[in-house]
């Protein structure tokens, strides 16, 4: 007997959830005799029902909710002896890793991707025992997400952090950072690391054009200057899907990562404040099974 469990967060995407319950408990109907549906109403609830479903040996876990709410479950999900599928429709403002996994964006197309039941295997990045899906950064680009309001974020979309983010990168100066990577170092004086695991960062999904779901790989960004001239030359790169060619830019990929700096800096982790620096990072590869398009 097949059991799925749909974890829905009410407060996400103006609160489009809700109405969407279901329509997406109808579509697992057909193929899960069981059918439950649990609600978040705080932070880490997310991450518990996710847990608990590993534990009772469900077949399937959906989210319905923003980036923030995908994270939750994830966090529930890795490294658990028992893995359910894992499908989520992307209610969120910015919904990166919907983005990476090409999964359509209007619900109900989304809902019928669950039907459908093809799935994919995808990487996930742990740091410091938690797990994250999309990105690490460090540095003002870090500390300027907790800046971008929800209303800036559904007037501009990826913009609004563009929009913050030059306004904080001017204010700030480099710190110190000492990258040891697989085999290698990188030591420098750096404005903003970022750490990406799929293409799509802040909704723009030519940032690590050639990051894949599945490549095994953290794909780092390292901005070493924040000049006008260079500014200038970042922004056509970003959308033409260049950076990792900018010379301001030092970019390379790695399965594990050290970060360590002797300034005070916290890792923000797909959005939410993280750890302090030092932090260890690994790719965890293919460790999840996620519903997505059948033409993927
Ligand atoms: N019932 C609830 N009411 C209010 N907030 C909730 C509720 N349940 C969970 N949350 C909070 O919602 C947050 C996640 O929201 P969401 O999934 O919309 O992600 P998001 O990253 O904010 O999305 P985006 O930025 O793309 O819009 C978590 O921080 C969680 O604590």
């Amino acid at each position: 007997m097949k059991k799925a469990l749909v974890i829905i967060n009410p407060s996400s995407g103006k609160e489009k959830a809700l109405g969407l319950e279901e329509d997406v408990v109808s579509a697992l109907q057909e193929t899960h005799e069981e059918v439950a549906v649990r609600y978040t109403e705080k932070e880490g609830d997310a991450t518990t029902f996710a847990k608990e479903a590993c534990e009772e040996k469900l077949d399937t876990v959906i989210a319905l909710g923003g980036d923030g709410t995908v994270n939750e479950a994830i966090n529930g999900l890795a490294e658990q002896s028992h893995s359910p599928t894992f499908g989520f429709l992307p209610l969120g403002t910015v919904n990166d890793f919907a983005r990476a996994l090409k999964l359509p964006m209007v619900p109900k197309k989304a809902i019928e991707v669950l039907k459908a039941n093809h799935t994919k295997r995808v990487d996930i990045g742990k740091i410091d025992g938690r797990y994250f899906m999309n990105v690490l950064a460090v540095g003002a680009i870090a500390e300027l997400v907790y800046e971008v309001t929800p209303e800036q974020k559904s007037k501009f979309g990826p913009f609004a952090y563009f929009i913050e983010g030059a306004k904080a990168l001017k204010e700030k100066t480099p710190f110190n950072l000492s990258i040891t990577y697989d085999d290698n170092t990188w030591n420098g004086e750096a404005y903003v690391m970022l750490v990406a695991l799929t293409n799509s960062v802040a909704g723009f999904e030519t940032f690590a054009e050639q990051a894949k779901v599945n490549d095994g790989y953290f794909h780092v960004f390292v901005l070493k200057d924040l000049s006008i001239q260079s500014m200038m030359k970042l922004v056509p790169d970003l959308l033409r899907g260049e950076l990792e060619g900018n010379d301001q830019i030092d970019y390379f990929r790695a399965a594990s990562l050290k970060v360590e700096s002797s300034m005070d800096l916290v890792v923000n982790i797909d959005g939410d404040e993280g750890v302090p620096l030092p932090f260890t990072a690994d790719v965890l590869h293919n460790a999840l099974h996620i519903l997505v398009s059948s033409e993927e």
